[in-house]
C-alpha cells in the first residue's frame, strides 16, 4: 500500500498509525495499529472517531493485512468483526462492504486498491461539501456547530467544519459558536483545537447555552455532521443535535446537515430504524482520559448514555451532500435516494 497521510491517520511503509483523539488537545500521541483487535478497541474507545474516518481506518488496516498475506477467509471474518465495531455510523459498514465486494475480484490487490480509492474519495467529497456548504453562508455569519466534524473525523477537510473552514478561507468573516458536546466533549476538546489550528474565530459554549444565543439573535445558521442519514432524510448525529434542530426551528434559524453520500443509508427507511449506540455510564458520571480523571456523580448513580440522537427530516433546512444541496421537498420526492 502507498504511504497515505491525513490529520488523524497515516500509512507509512505499510504500517497504520492513528492519532489518539482521546488525548487531544493536550497531547498528540500516535498509536501504531497492527491488529484487528486493536482497531476494534481504538474505534470503540474513540481513539479513532468520526463517521468517515472510522470507516477508512478500518479499511486501511484490512488492506494492509491482506497485502501482508491474510488469508481471504480470515479477511472476510475480520472485515465483519470491524463492521460491527460501532453500530450507528453507516460509513463503516458501507466502506467495509465495498472492500468485501472488491475482494471478490483479485484479492488481495483489489482490496488494497479499493482502500486507497476510499481514502482519496473522502478527500474529494469533503472538498465538494465545503464548496456547496459555503454557498449557503453569508458574510459576517455567526455559525453554531456541534461535536467534531473536521479533519479529525474524516481524511479530508471535514464535513460541517470543512464548510466553516471554506467560508473562513474565502474571507466571509465568520465567527463560530462551538458547542462543547457533552459527555465526551468532542466540541470542547477537538473542534476548539481545530478552530485554533485553522485560525477561525470561535467561542466555546456549554451545550445548554445555545438556546439563549438563538433567542438573542446571535446565531445565524447551524451546521452539523451526520453518522447516518435515512432514506427519508431523518438523520442520526451526536447526542444534542436534535436539541439544536428543535431550537433552530423555533427560532427560524437555518439548520444544515453536511455529509458525504457514503453517510446515506438507502436501506434504512427512516430515523426510527437507525441503531443508537449506548455507551458506558462512566462517560456521563465524570471525565477521564488525556485531560485527567474527575468523577463527580455518586458511584452507584444510574446512567443513560446514548451517543447519538435522531433529527427528523422536517427540522432540516437542507442536506448538503457531495452530490448536491437537497431541500425537504427533494427528500419527500425521493431525490436524496437517487445519487
Ligand atoms: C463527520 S463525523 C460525523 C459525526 O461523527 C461524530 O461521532 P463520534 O465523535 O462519536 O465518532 C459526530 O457524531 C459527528 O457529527
Amino acid at each position: 500500500m502507498n504511504d497515505l497521510h491525513a490529520l488523524s491517520i497515516f500509512v507509512d511503509d505499510n504500517q497504520l498509525s492513528i492519532l489518539d483523539q482521546t488525548q487531544l488537545p493536550n497531547k498528540k500521541q500516535w498509536l501504531v495499529c497492527d491488529s484487528i483487535d486493536s482497531m476494534v478497541l481504538m474505534i470503540q474507545k474513540l481513539q479513532i472517531r468520526g463517521a468517515p474516518a472510522i470507516g477508512i481506518a478500518a479499511c486501511l488496516l484490512l488492506a494492509i493485512k491482506a497485502e501482508k498475506g491474510l488469508a481471504e477467509e480470515d479477511f472476510i471474518r475480520n472485515a465483519n468483526r470491524l463492521r460491527a465495531a460501532r453500530p450507528t455510523a453507516v460509513n463503516l459498514m458501507n466502506n467495509i462492504d465495498s472492500l468485501l465486494q472488491a475482494s471478490k475480484t483479485g484479492y488481495p490487490k483489489s482490496v488494497v486498491d479499493e482502500a486507497e480509492r476510499l481514502f482519496y474519495e473522502d478527500i474529494e467529497l469533503c472538498n465538494k461539501l465545503s464548496e456547496l456548504g459555503n454557498s449557503l453562508i453569508s458574510p459576517n455569519s455567526n455559525i453554531l456547530t456541534h461535536c467534531n466534524t473536521g479533519g479529525l473525523a474524516t481524511v479530508g477537510v471535514g464535513t460541517a467544519i470543512g464548510v466553516i473552514r471554506k467560508a473562513h478561507g474565502s474571507g466571509k468573516n465568520v465567527k463560530v459558536w462551538v458547542g462543547e458536546t457533552r459527555p465526551l466533549l468532542q466540541g470542547g476538546r477537538l473542534t476548539a483545537w481545530e478552530m485554533g489550528e485553522l485560525g477561525v474565530p470561535y467561542r466555546l459554549i456549554c451545550d445548554s447555552m445555545a438556546a439563549m444565543l438563538m433567542a438573542r439573535g446571535e446565531v445565524d445558521c447551524i451546521f452539523v455532521g451526520a453518522d447516518r442519514i435515512a432514506a427519508n432524510g431523518d438523520f442520526a448525529n451526536k447526542i444534542g443535535t436534535y436539541n439544536l434542530a428543535v431550537l433552530a426551528s423555533y427560532h427560524e434559524i437555518p439548520f444544515y446537515v453536511v455529509a458525504p453520500h457514503t453517510t446515506v443509508d438507502l436501506a434504512c427507511e427512516n430515523g426510527n430504524l437507525i441503531p443508537i449506540e449506548e455507551r458506558n455510564a462512566s462517560e456521563v458520571k465524570g471525565v477521564s482520559g488525556g485531560f485527567g480523571d474527575c468523577i463527580w456523580a455518586p458511584e452507584g448513580a444510574p446512567v443513560y448514555n446514548p451517543a447519538f440522537d435522531v433529527t427528523p427530516a422536517h427540522l432540516v433546512s437542507a442536506w448538503i451532500l457531495d452530490t448536491g444541496i437537497y431541500r425537504v421537498e427533494d427528500v419527500q420526492t425521493g431525490k436524496l435516494a437517487r445519487r
